[in-house]
């Protein structure tokens, strides 16, 4: 059986379940549990913390695993990424309070706060700064108030944290994360292991695209398909009525409302948008 490491609890957990039973898979039927078997797939699934997903995979004791990127850079285990899962994105940064530090340069003697030890010791490392990391194992952004810190380096969703912190960020972010597929660095291929990207990477796609279908004059369609010209290509069959077609295009969900309007402009008429369910593309 294929074994896969997803997360157990935490911001990535939901959408990861979620991910893989579009995909086809079984998942665990209450919270608690630590694993689950799909017979059907030949895949078993492990519920781990994140932070450790990348160790278990790097060892080789789990084929596969999901998590997030800044996690994988802090373990120093060596995965590959094999894909990006669209879901979980954050940035990771440095922040003071306002005007005691404002440049990366301001770092050299200072105490950083951070759970992330191993994604800022190498940006120090990259910069050529030398200063004090203090690993603290959450709520980063309250060192500073309590005397622990100068700075922290933390997680970035909304900022909301931060700012309730009194905390603004300074410099460039120190790296930017989302969850993403990973999987030994060393890893001989595996016809298993593609079939999950495959799967993984339909969900993705029937998330980001709708299927659009019109009708629209014969002598237009050009400049109709040029609007919606698909993946590979669109179909266009004729219609009874002569002198028209139907065109059908998978099209990016996030432009439809615009295209349609495109579309009717130029005469089209009889536009339906449909979700995609599942695809391989
Ligand atoms: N708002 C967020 N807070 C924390 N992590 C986030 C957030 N948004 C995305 N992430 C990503 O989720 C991963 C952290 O997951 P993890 O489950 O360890 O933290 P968590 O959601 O803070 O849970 P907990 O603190 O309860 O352990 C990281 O890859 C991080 O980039
Ligand atoms: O930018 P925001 O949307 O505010 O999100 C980022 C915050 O969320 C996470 O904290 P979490 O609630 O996981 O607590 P923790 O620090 O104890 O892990 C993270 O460590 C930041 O503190
Ligand atoms: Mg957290």
């Amino acid at each position: 059986m294929l074994r896969i490491a997803l997360p157990n609890k935490g911001s990535l957990s939901e959408s990861a379940t979620r991910m893989l039973t579009e995909a086809g898979y079984r998942q665990r039927r209450v919270a608690k549990d630590l694993t689950a078997t799909d017979e059907p797939n030949r895949v078993q699934f492990f519920y781990l913390r994140p932070r450790d997903i990348a160790t278990y995979v790097a060892s080789g004791d789990l084929d596969l695993g999901i998590t997030g990127r800044d996690l994988v850079v802090d373990s120093r285990a060596p995965v590959e990424e094999l894909l990006c899962l669209g879901f979980g994105a954050s940035t990771f940064r440095y922040a003071a309070r306002p005007g005691t530090v404002t440049d990366l340069t301001d770092l050299a003697g200072k105490r950083i706060a951070t759970s992330f030890t191993g994604v800022v010791e190498r940006h120090l490392a990259e910069s050529g700064i030398t200063a004090t990391v203090i690993h603290l194992d959450g709520a980063v952004e309250n060192a500073v108030g309590l005397g622990v810190a100068d700075v922290v380096a933390d997680v970035v969703e909304t900022g909301a944290t931060l700012r309730q912190a009194g905390l603004a960020v300074f410099g460039d972010p120190i790296m930017t994360s989302e969850a993403v597929l990973i999987r030994r660095g060393t890893a001989e291929p595996d016809q298993r292991v593609e079939s999950v990207i495959r799967r993984l990477h339909g969900v993705l796609v029937a998330r980001r695209y709708v299927m659009l279908a019109y009708d629209v004059r014969a002598e237009v369609v050009e400049n109709a398909v040029a609007l919606t010209p698909g993946i590979e290509s669109p179909t266009v069959s004729p219609l009874h009525r002569e002198g028209w077609v139907a065109v059908q295009s998978m099209t990016p969900r996030a432009d439809i409302h615009r295209i349609m309007d495109e579309l009717y402009a130029i005469g089209a008429r009889g536009i339906l948008v449909t979700d995609i369910h599942a695809c391989r593309i």
